[in-house]
């Protein structure tokens, strides 16, 4: 099968020479494992659950960094994780929202080299949905495909930079006999066009499809580790349903182990005396063995791979980022529903809620005039809140994915406030238009106007930021919705609406200072002039109020606007710093000293 690219790249070669793996909470999860894995060959890695194939999958695709022992590609450290490996793990790594054409197209956009024309991404699209059986359904919705489909569809993803070594986490499991043997087929010849295909699976027909079997044992240990033919004679049974009840038992067929361990030795030694591998991983249990004059690649492949692609730039990312949001945002009814309901519902029930000219400095309703300010101030908190809490925790598995094909933090948290900072502009002027329509704000100039909706927006992106914080914390939707309740009371209770802030514990008002809430409520006080209304309207209600606020809306809008905007950045740092967390999670990036 001809690459995406059209070139034929080497295969990536494997060495995994005494590997250990500790895993916390789970201790030690691989002993010793030694595997030889040879550019182009069809690895297929069994055992039971547990056994520890994922933790070992990754480990060769150096996403998981040796705690003891050495994984080498092409005789060096691995390099950092790009375009060149195909990782495709159990979950799902593609937007289910889009055709499974653009969502291709936008998934080569991130992957592919910078420069490549859009030409070419579409051919390198028709090429791999080709290559997968998968041009009939190329304009239908990702949600909408079978599950061998869907598998199809991300090793599709995959295969768009024509990488040197795919990896998959049970490509397999939850397919029909036929879809997961024709799946098999397709790696296969993958595997003979020359990329490196390693795969986990509990499918017993899957390993006898191999080039090369790798059996685990339930501690860990390599019991088998050879050709899928001598599998079963191996053990002394008939079937391989069989092999996992006699490993289970703990049979290991003698030599299995050491044989490959030999053959490694040169390799390992090689790329120690280059530095390559620490000393201290050294194996000096295992004699001598003489050199093979095979050339050792000192560092990262460097000599056999094709020339290293320029990582697509920020501001590339950024956009293509954007306009993936916006479809993905648009294509999702259930998504429309809500930005576009939630502001209409809210703004209707505060149009019935507050009565019309409680501002009219003849005959104000000072009580009033506070609330209307903290309700305003708190739907905009609520709109930023809400949009926040699911843009990251529903799409987690696809952002480490492409996280490893090179795609950048910071511009995928910009996307998003890019994506939803207009929405919620609009929400908040809604909001401002209709209570100002009604006769539920003052009827003043536009430098009001413009001073009350410049609280609101800043409101409504510190929100939107701390939604988006809680959102890359959390590990599903269904905590990011517990989430809501947990971030609103506080934000209501220490707001200064309810209890003024002068009249608070000194515990509740810092943490009040904590709360944007806040500082959005008294930028809005003071946008609408509440203290003067207070003080020199005809309302006997108003100097008690002003003496319980005291100088809450003394200050300028400005000043509560830098501190909202300050919010905005910290939640948005530290939310980039979370996800950046999630990402790396357990990769070791600078195996390569850098
Ligand atoms: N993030 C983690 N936190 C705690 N334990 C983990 C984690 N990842 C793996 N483990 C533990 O490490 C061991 C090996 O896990 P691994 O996922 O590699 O097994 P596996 O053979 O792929 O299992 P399965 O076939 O069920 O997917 C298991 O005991 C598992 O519970």
């Amino acid at each position: 099968m001809p690459t995406p690219t059209g070139l034929r790249p080497p295969g990536l070669r494997i060495h995994v020479r005494r590997l250990t793996q500790r895993v916390r909470g789970a201790g030690r999860v691989l002993r010793e494992v030694t595997v030889d894995i040879a550019p182009g060959q069809l690895v297929v890695i069994a055992g039971s659950s547990g056994a520890g194939k994922t933790v070992l999958l990754e480990s060769l695709a150096g996403l998981r960094a040796a705690d003891e022992g050495a994984v080498l590609h092409d005789g060096g450290r691995p390099g950092a994780p790009g375009p060149e490996f195909g990782f495709v793990p159990q979950e799902d790594i593609l937007h289910r929202d889009l055709p499974l054409h653009r969502t291709l197209v936008y998934a080569a956009g991130l992957r592919m080299p910078v420069g490549t024309s859009a030409a070419a991404v579409t051919a390198a699209v028709d090429r791999v949905l080709t290559s997968l059986g998968l041009s009939h359904r190329a304009g239908t919705p990702v949600r909408a495909l079978s599950g061998g489909e869907r598998k199809r569809a991300a090793v599709a993803a995959e295969l768009l930079t024509g990488p040197r070594a795919l990896f998959l986490d049970e490509p397999t499991s939850g397919l029909d006999p036929v879809t997961g043997a024709a799946l098999l087929r397709t790696l296969r010849s993958l595997a003979e066009d020359g990329t490196t295909v390693v795969l986990t699976t509990h499918v017993l027909a899957d390993l006898l499809r191999g080039d090369h079997v790798v059996f685990l044992s339930p501690e860990g240990e390599v019991a088998y580790a050879g050709e899928p033919g001598d599998l079963c004679g191996a053990f002394g049974v008939d079937t391989v349903e069989d092999v996992y009840g006699a490993v289970a038992e703990g049979a290991v067929p003698a030599g299995a182990v050491s044989e490959a361990a030999v053959s490694e030795r040169a390799v390992f030694e090689r790329a120690v005396s280059q530095g390559a591998v620490p000393e201290g991983t050294r194996d000096e249990s295992v004699p001598d063995e003489p050199v093979p004059e095979e050339p050792v690649v000192p560092r990262a492949g460097a000599a056999a791979r094709p020339v290293p692609r320029q990582r697509v730039g920020a501001v590339r990312q950024w956009s293509l980022l954007t306009r993936r949001g916006t479809a993905l945002l648009l294509h999702n009814r259930l998504s429309v529903a809500v930005l576009a309901g939630s502001p209409v519902m809210i703004v209707a029930m505060f149009a019935v809620l507050f009565r019309a000219g409680a501002f009219e400095p003849a005959d104000p309703d000072p009580g009033s005039t506070a609330m209307i300010m903290f309700w305003i101030a708190f739907g905009a908190f609520f709109f930023g809140l809400t949009y926040g809490l699911l843009q990251i925790c529903t799409e987690l598995p696809v952002l480490r994915r492409e996280w490893l094909a090179g795609l950048r933090i910071g511009p995928y948290v910009a996307s998003k406030l890019t994506i939803m900072l207009p929405v919620l502009a609009a929400a908040d002027a809604l909001l401002l238009a209709v209570l100002r329509a009604l006769d539920r704000l003052p009827a003043a100039g536009w430098d009001t106007c413009l001073s009350l909706f410049v609280s609101s927006v800043l409101a409504s992106a510190a929100a939107l930021a701390l939604g988006l914080l809680a959102s890359a914390a959390v590990t599903d939707p269904g905590q990011a919705t517990l989430m809501l309740p947990l971030l609103c009371f506080p934000q209501v209770l220490f707001s200064g609406a309810f209890v003024p802030v002068p009249r608070m514990t000194a515990a509740g008002e810092a943490i009040s200072w904590a709360m944007t809430n806040r500082w959005a409520f008294e930028a809005l006080g003071a946008g609408v002039g509440l203290e003067a209304l207070w003080r020199d309207g005809s309302s006997r209600l108003g100097p008690p109020l002003l003496d319980a606020y005291r100088d809450s809306f003394a200050g300028p809008a400005g000043h509560d606007w830098l501190i909202l905007t300050g919010f905005t950045l910290a939640f948005l740092a530290a939310t980039w710093a979370v996800l950046v967390r999630k990402c790396r999670g357990g990769v070791v990036r600078a195996r390569s000293g850098g």
